[in-house]
Protein backbone atom coordinates (compact mmCIF):
# COMPACT_ATOMS: atom_id res chain seq x y z
CA UNK A 1 0.00 0.00 0.00
CA UNK A 2 1.30 3.10 -0.71
CA UNK A 3 2.58 5.62 2.72
CA UNK A 4 1.21 9.43 1.60
CA UNK A 5 2.05 12.62 3.76
CA UNK A 6 4.59 10.06 6.19
CA UNK A 7 8.25 9.57 6.86
CA UNK A 8 9.51 6.20 5.51
CA UNK A 9 9.27 3.21 7.83
CA UNK A 10 12.61 2.98 9.53
CA UNK A 11 14.32 0.33 9.37
CA UNK A 12 14.83 -1.71 12.64
CA UNK A 13 16.75 -4.62 13.06
CA UNK A 14 17.63 -6.86 16.26
CA UNK A 15 19.88 -9.84 17.01
CA UNK A 16 20.53 -11.30 20.31
CA UNK A 17 24.40 -11.41 20.95
CA UNK A 18 24.88 -14.55 22.99
CA UNK A 19 26.96 -15.64 25.63
CA UNK A 20 29.83 -17.69 24.70
CA UNK A 21 30.95 -20.82 27.67
CA UNK A 22 34.06 -22.46 26.94
CA UNK A 23 33.02 -26.28 27.93
CA UNK A 24 37.15 -26.66 28.39
CA UNK A 25 40.16 -24.23 27.86
CA UNK A 26 43.21 -26.05 27.23
CA UNK A 27 46.12 -23.13 26.74
CA UNK A 28 48.35 -25.05 24.79
CA UNK A 29 51.44 -22.55 23.58
CA UNK A 30 52.06 -19.05 22.85
CA UNK A 31 52.92 -17.08 20.21
CA UNK A 32 56.18 -14.73 19.91
CA UNK A 33 53.97 -12.04 20.30
CA UNK A 34 52.57 -12.97 23.92
CA UNK A 35 48.85 -14.48 23.08
CA UNK A 36 48.23 -17.90 24.14
CA UNK A 37 47.19 -20.57 21.81
CA UNK A 38 44.00 -22.00 22.66
CA UNK A 39 42.36 -25.49 22.06
CA UNK A 40 38.69 -24.98 23.63
CA UNK A 41 35.09 -26.04 22.69
CA UNK A 42 32.84 -23.25 22.86
CA UNK A 43 28.86 -23.47 23.03
CA UNK A 44 26.17 -20.59 23.02
CA UNK A 45 23.35 -20.76 25.74
CA UNK A 46 20.11 -19.14 25.15
CA UNK A 47 20.93 -15.75 27.48
CA UNK A 48 22.25 -12.94 25.68
CA UNK A 49 22.59 -9.04 25.22
CA UNK A 50 19.80 -7.66 23.06
CA UNK A 51 20.84 -5.21 20.33
CA UNK A 52 19.09 -3.66 17.91
CA UNK A 53 20.49 -1.09 14.98
CA UNK A 54 18.23 1.30 13.00
CA UNK A 55 20.16 3.71 10.13
CA UNK A 56 20.95 7.11 11.15
CA UNK A 57 22.87 10.29 10.47
CA UNK A 58 25.54 9.06 12.42
CA UNK A 59 27.65 6.25 14.22
CA UNK A 60 25.74 6.08 17.90
CA UNK A 61 25.13 3.96 20.78
CA UNK A 62 22.77 3.94 23.85
CA UNK A 63 23.17 1.09 26.37
CA UNK A 64 20.39 -0.40 28.69
CA UNK A 65 20.03 -3.17 30.76
CA UNK A 66 21.04 -4.00 34.21
CA UNK A 67 24.82 -4.23 33.21
CA UNK A 68 24.84 -1.17 31.71
CA UNK A 69 26.70 0.60 34.67
CA UNK A 70 29.52 -1.77 34.15
CA UNK A 71 30.12 0.39 30.65
CA UNK A 72 29.22 3.62 31.39
CA UNK A 73 32.90 4.85 31.46
CA UNK A 74 33.83 2.45 27.99
CA UNK A 75 34.35 4.86 25.58
CA UNK A 76 34.96 2.53 22.74
CA UNK A 77 31.88 0.15 23.08
CA UNK A 78 33.60 -2.95 20.91
CA UNK A 79 29.92 -2.09 18.88
CA UNK A 80 31.24 0.84 17.54
CA UNK A 81 34.52 -0.54 16.97
CA UNK A 82 32.91 -3.35 15.10
CA UNK A 83 30.47 -0.90 13.23
CA UNK A 84 33.93 1.26 12.33
CA UNK A 85 35.71 -1.50 11.02
CA UNK A 86 32.97 -3.28 9.44
CA UNK A 87 32.52 0.36 7.59
CA UNK A 88 36.15 0.87 6.80
CA UNK A 89 36.37 -2.80 4.80
CA UNK A 90 33.39 -1.54 2.81
CA UNK A 91 34.76 1.91 2.22
CA UNK A 92 31.70 3.43 3.36
CA UNK A 93 30.45 5.41 6.51
CA UNK A 94 28.34 3.00 8.98
CA UNK A 95 26.20 5.64 10.13
CA UNK A 96 23.82 3.56 12.44
CA UNK A 97 22.05 4.51 15.92
CA UNK A 98 22.68 1.05 18.14
CA UNK A 99 20.68 0.40 21.46
CA UNK A 100 22.13 -2.17 23.35
CA UNK A 101 20.77 -3.87 26.21
CA UNK A 102 22.91 -5.38 28.82
CA UNK A 103 22.06 -8.67 30.17
CA UNK A 104 25.14 -10.45 30.61
CA UNK A 105 27.67 -9.15 33.41
CA UNK A 106 30.93 -7.14 31.79
CA UNK A 107 34.29 -8.78 32.09
CA UNK A 108 33.06 -12.05 32.93
CA UNK A 109 34.21 -14.75 30.86
CA UNK A 110 31.64 -15.61 28.53
CA UNK A 111 32.19 -13.39 25.88
CA UNK A 112 29.71 -10.53 26.28
CA UNK A 113 31.54 -7.70 23.97
CA UNK A 114 32.95 -10.16 21.72
CA UNK A 115 29.21 -10.89 21.43
CA UNK A 116 28.13 -7.42 21.19
CA UNK A 117 30.45 -7.08 18.64
CA UNK A 118 29.96 -10.23 16.52
CA UNK A 119 26.12 -9.31 16.83
CA UNK A 120 26.46 -5.57 15.40
CA UNK A 121 28.44 -7.01 12.46
CA UNK A 122 25.31 -9.23 11.82
CA UNK A 123 22.93 -6.41 12.08
CA UNK A 124 24.96 -4.70 9.33
CA UNK A 125 25.70 -7.12 6.78
CA UNK A 126 21.88 -7.88 6.70
CA UNK A 127 21.49 -4.36 6.36
CA UNK A 128 24.44 -3.81 3.76
CA UNK A 129 23.34 -7.16 2.19
CA UNK A 130 27.44 -8.04 2.11
CA UNK A 131 28.97 -11.02 3.46
CA UNK A 132 30.80 -10.36 6.76
CA UNK A 133 33.93 -8.93 6.51
CA UNK A 134 37.34 -11.04 7.33
CA UNK A 135 37.84 -9.64 10.65
CA UNK A 136 41.36 -10.63 12.03
CA UNK A 137 41.30 -11.93 15.91
CA UNK A 138 43.35 -9.25 17.46
CA UNK A 139 42.14 -5.71 16.45
CA UNK A 140 38.40 -6.86 18.39
CA UNK A 141 39.38 -9.73 19.95
CA UNK A 142 40.08 -13.36 19.76
CA UNK A 143 36.69 -14.66 20.70
CA UNK A 144 34.95 -12.44 18.01
CA UNK A 145 35.08 -14.74 15.44
CA UNK A 146 33.34 -17.83 17.15
CA UNK A 147 30.69 -15.12 18.31
CA UNK A 148 29.62 -14.19 14.95
CA UNK A 149 28.40 -17.93 13.85
CA UNK A 150 27.22 -18.05 17.48
CA UNK A 151 27.07 -21.76 16.73
CA UNK A 152 29.05 -25.10 19.00
CA UNK A 153 32.42 -24.73 17.41
CA UNK A 154 35.93 -26.16 18.33
CA UNK A 155 38.30 -22.83 19.10
CA UNK A 156 42.10 -23.54 17.81
CA UNK A 157 44.85 -20.59 17.53
CA UNK A 158 44.24 -17.71 19.81
CA UNK A 159 40.49 -18.41 19.21
CA UNK A 160 40.09 -17.38 15.59
CA UNK A 161 41.09 -21.17 13.89
CA UNK A 162 37.46 -22.55 14.22
CA UNK A 163 36.09 -25.87 13.71
CA UNK A 164 33.46 -27.90 13.33
CA UNK A 165 32.58 -28.95 17.28
CA UNK A 166 31.47 -32.85 18.05
CA UNK A 167 27.73 -33.50 17.83
CA UNK A 168 26.22 -31.93 20.79
CA UNK A 169 23.08 -34.03 23.21
CA UNK A 170 20.40 -31.68 24.00
CA UNK A 171 21.23 -30.49 27.65
CA UNK A 172 20.59 -27.46 29.68
CA UNK A 173 23.24 -25.19 31.91
CA UNK A 174 23.45 -22.89 34.68
CA UNK A 175 25.50 -20.02 34.96
CA UNK A 176 27.05 -17.76 37.77
CA UNK A 177 28.53 -15.10 38.08
CA UNK A 178 29.92 -13.54 41.46
CA UNK A 179 29.58 -10.06 40.40
CA UNK A 180 33.64 -9.74 40.35
CA UNK A 181 34.50 -8.24 37.02
CA UNK A 182 37.86 -9.82 35.78
CA UNK A 183 40.58 -8.95 33.44
CA UNK A 184 41.84 -11.13 30.60
CA UNK A 185 45.16 -10.34 30.40
CA UNK A 186 45.92 -10.32 34.24
CA UNK A 187 44.77 -13.58 34.21
CA UNK A 188 46.92 -14.85 31.18
CA UNK A 189 49.49 -13.13 32.76
CA UNK A 190 49.00 -14.88 35.71
CA UNK A 191 49.24 -18.86 34.54
CA UNK A 192 52.04 -20.72 35.29
CA UNK A 193 53.19 -24.30 35.01
CA UNK A 194 53.63 -26.80 31.44
CA UNK A 195 50.85 -25.79 28.61
CA UNK A 196 48.21 -28.57 28.17
CA UNK A 197 47.73 -30.54 24.63
CA UNK A 198 45.01 -30.61 22.60
CA UNK A 199 41.99 -32.46 24.05
CA UNK A 200 40.98 -35.86 22.29
CA UNK A 201 37.64 -35.65 21.69
CA UNK A 202 35.08 -38.27 20.12
CA UNK A 203 32.66 -37.24 17.21
CA UNK A 204 30.31 -36.76 19.57
CA UNK A 205 27.77 -37.77 22.72
CA UNK A 206 24.25 -39.44 23.14
CA UNK A 207 23.45 -37.67 26.47
CA UNK A 208 24.44 -35.18 28.38
CA UNK A 209 26.07 -37.54 31.37
CA UNK A 210 28.22 -39.14 28.53
CA UNK A 211 29.62 -35.63 27.84
CA UNK A 212 30.06 -34.72 31.16
CA UNK A 213 31.96 -37.56 31.92
CA UNK A 214 34.54 -36.79 29.36
CA UNK A 215 34.45 -33.41 29.60
CA UNK A 216 35.98 -33.84 33.23
CA UNK A 217 38.86 -35.19 32.16
CA UNK A 218 39.86 -31.88 30.55
CA UNK A 219 40.00 -28.74 32.28
CA UNK A 220 40.12 -24.86 32.23
CA UNK A 221 43.71 -23.64 32.23
CA UNK A 222 42.84 -20.40 33.36
CA UNK A 223 40.42 -21.53 36.47
CA UNK A 224 43.35 -21.98 39.15
CA UNK A 225 44.74 -18.18 38.19
CA UNK A 226 41.72 -16.97 37.69
CA UNK A 227 40.67 -17.84 41.59
CA UNK A 228 43.96 -16.88 43.03
CA UNK A 229 42.89 -13.61 41.66
CA UNK A 230 39.37 -13.34 42.40
CA UNK A 231 38.57 -16.15 45.33
CA UNK A 232 34.65 -15.67 44.51
CA UNK A 233 35.01 -17.99 41.59
CA UNK A 234 35.83 -21.25 44.14
CA UNK A 235 32.76 -20.17 46.17
CA UNK A 236 30.64 -20.29 43.09
CA UNK A 237 32.23 -23.69 41.59
CA UNK A 238 31.47 -25.24 45.31
CA UNK A 239 27.97 -24.24 45.32
CA UNK A 240 27.20 -25.58 42.06
CA UNK A 241 29.46 -28.81 42.96
CA UNK A 242 26.97 -29.35 46.01
CA UNK A 243 24.15 -29.15 43.87
CA UNK A 244 22.71 -32.48 43.51
CA UNK A 245 21.67 -32.54 40.01
CA UNK A 246 24.61 -30.59 38.42
CA UNK A 247 26.90 -33.06 36.42
CA UNK A 248 30.08 -30.76 35.90
CA UNK A 249 30.88 -27.20 37.47
CA UNK A 250 33.42 -25.59 35.66
CA UNK A 251 34.74 -21.92 34.91
CA UNK A 252 34.28 -20.27 31.73
CA UNK A 253 37.17 -18.47 29.95
CA UNK A 254 39.24 -15.77 32.03
CA UNK A 255 36.33 -15.86 34.31
CA UNK A 256 34.51 -15.21 36.64
CA UNK A 257 31.08 -16.84 35.56
CA UNK A 258 30.95 -20.89 35.96
CA UNK A 259 28.58 -22.70 34.32
CA UNK A 260 27.17 -26.11 35.48
CA UNK A 261 25.71 -28.77 33.04
CA UNK A 262 22.50 -30.23 34.02
CA UNK A 263 20.48 -33.04 32.04
CA UNK A 264 17.88 -30.61 30.03
CA UNK A 265 16.59 -26.81 30.18
CA UNK A 266 13.63 -27.17 32.62
CA UNK A 267 16.15 -28.97 35.48
CA UNK A 268 18.81 -26.08 34.68
CA UNK A 269 15.92 -23.33 35.31
CA UNK A 270 15.14 -24.98 38.61
CA UNK A 271 19.14 -25.48 39.56
CA UNK A 272 19.79 -21.71 38.85
CA UNK A 273 17.21 -20.70 41.46
CA UNK A 274 18.79 -23.03 43.96
CA UNK A 275 22.71 -21.97 43.67
CA UNK A 276 20.80 -18.22 43.32
CA UNK A 277 22.89 -15.75 46.45
CA UNK A 278 22.54 -12.25 46.74
CA UNK A 279 24.95 -9.88 44.56
CA UNK A 280 25.11 -13.08 42.19
CA UNK A 281 23.95 -13.44 38.45
CA UNK A 282 22.26 -16.48 37.93
CA UNK A 283 20.58 -17.97 34.79
CA UNK A 284 19.54 -21.08 33.71
CA UNK A 285 18.20 -22.56 30.70
CA UNK A 286 19.32 -24.53 27.03
CA UNK A 287 22.87 -24.87 26.72
CA UNK A 288 23.19 -24.67 23.34
CA UNK A 289 19.86 -23.45 21.84
C1 LIG B 1 39.81 -16.32 27.43
C2 LIG B 1 38.77 -16.28 26.34
C3 LIG B 1 38.46 -17.72 25.86
O1 LIG B 1 37.41 -17.78 24.94
O2 LIG B 1 37.52 -15.78 26.74
P1 LIG B 1 36.99 -14.59 27.72
O3 LIG B 1 37.50 -14.81 29.08
O4 LIG B 1 37.44 -13.29 27.17
O5 LIG B 1 35.48 -14.68 27.64
C4 LIG B 1 39.32 -15.53 25.09
O6 LIG B 1 40.47 -16.15 24.59
C5 LIG B 1 39.66 -14.08 25.32
O7 LIG B 1 39.24 -13.41 24.17
P2 LIG B 1 38.97 -11.81 24.20
O8 LIG B 1 38.26 -11.43 25.43
O9 LIG B 1 38.35 -11.48 22.89
O10 LIG B 1 40.42 -11.33 24.38
P3 LIG B 1 41.26 -10.24 23.57
O11 LIG B 1 40.59 -8.92 23.76
O12 LIG B 1 41.57 -10.71 22.20
O13 LIG B 1 42.59 -10.28 24.41
C6 LIG B 1 42.76 -9.67 25.67
C7 LIG B 1 44.13 -10.05 26.17
O14 LIG B 1 44.10 -11.42 26.64
C8 LIG B 1 45.29 -12.09 26.28
N1 LIG B 1 44.99 -13.21 25.37
C9 LIG B 1 43.79 -13.29 24.73
C10 LIG B 1 43.50 -14.34 23.91
C11 LIG B 1 44.51 -15.32 23.71
N2 LIG B 1 44.30 -16.36 22.92
N3 LIG B 1 45.70 -15.21 24.33
C12 LIG B 1 45.95 -14.17 25.17
O15 LIG B 1 47.04 -14.10 25.75
C13 LIG B 1 46.19 -11.04 25.65
O16 LIG B 1 46.96 -10.49 26.69
C14 LIG B 1 45.21 -10.02 25.13
O17 LIG B 1 45.78 -8.75 25.00
N1 LIG C 1 29.63 -4.04 24.47
C1 LIG C 1 30.53 -4.39 25.42
N2 LIG C 1 30.21 -5.32 26.33
C2 LIG C 1 31.12 -5.70 27.27
N3 LIG C 1 32.34 -5.19 27.38
C3 LIG C 1 32.72 -4.27 26.50
C4 LIG C 1 31.83 -3.83 25.49
N4 LIG C 1 32.47 -2.91 24.76
C5 LIG C 1 33.70 -2.78 25.29
N5 LIG C 1 33.87 -3.59 26.34
C6 LIG C 1 35.11 -3.75 27.14
O1 LIG C 1 35.62 -5.06 26.90
C7 LIG C 1 36.08 -5.68 28.11
C8 LIG C 1 35.82 -7.19 28.06
O2 LIG C 1 34.44 -7.38 28.12
P1 LIG C 1 33.67 -8.76 27.96
O3 LIG C 1 33.55 -9.16 26.55
O4 LIG C 1 32.39 -8.61 28.73
O5 LIG C 1 34.64 -9.76 28.74
P2 LIG C 1 34.67 -11.32 28.74
O6 LIG C 1 35.02 -11.78 27.35
O7 LIG C 1 35.71 -11.70 29.74
O8 LIG C 1 33.29 -11.78 29.16
C9 LIG C 1 35.32 -4.98 29.24
O9 LIG C 1 36.19 -4.76 30.32
C10 LIG C 1 34.84 -3.66 28.65
O10 LIG C 1 35.55 -2.56 29.16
Amino acid sequence: MKRQGREPMSTILTELARAKVNLFLHVVGRRADGFHLLDSLAVFPGVGDRLSMTPASALSIAVTGPFSDGLAAEPNNLVLRAARGFGASMGRSANFAFRLTKNLPVASGIGGGSADAAAACRLIARHWNCPMPDFLAEPLGADVPVCIASEPARMGGIGEVLTVAPKLPAFGMVLVNPGVAVATPEIFKARSGAFSTVAALPGGWDDAATMAHDLGRLSNDLETPAMAIAPAIGTVLDALRADPACLLARMSGSGATCFGLYSDRTVAARAAERVARPGWWSWGGDAAS
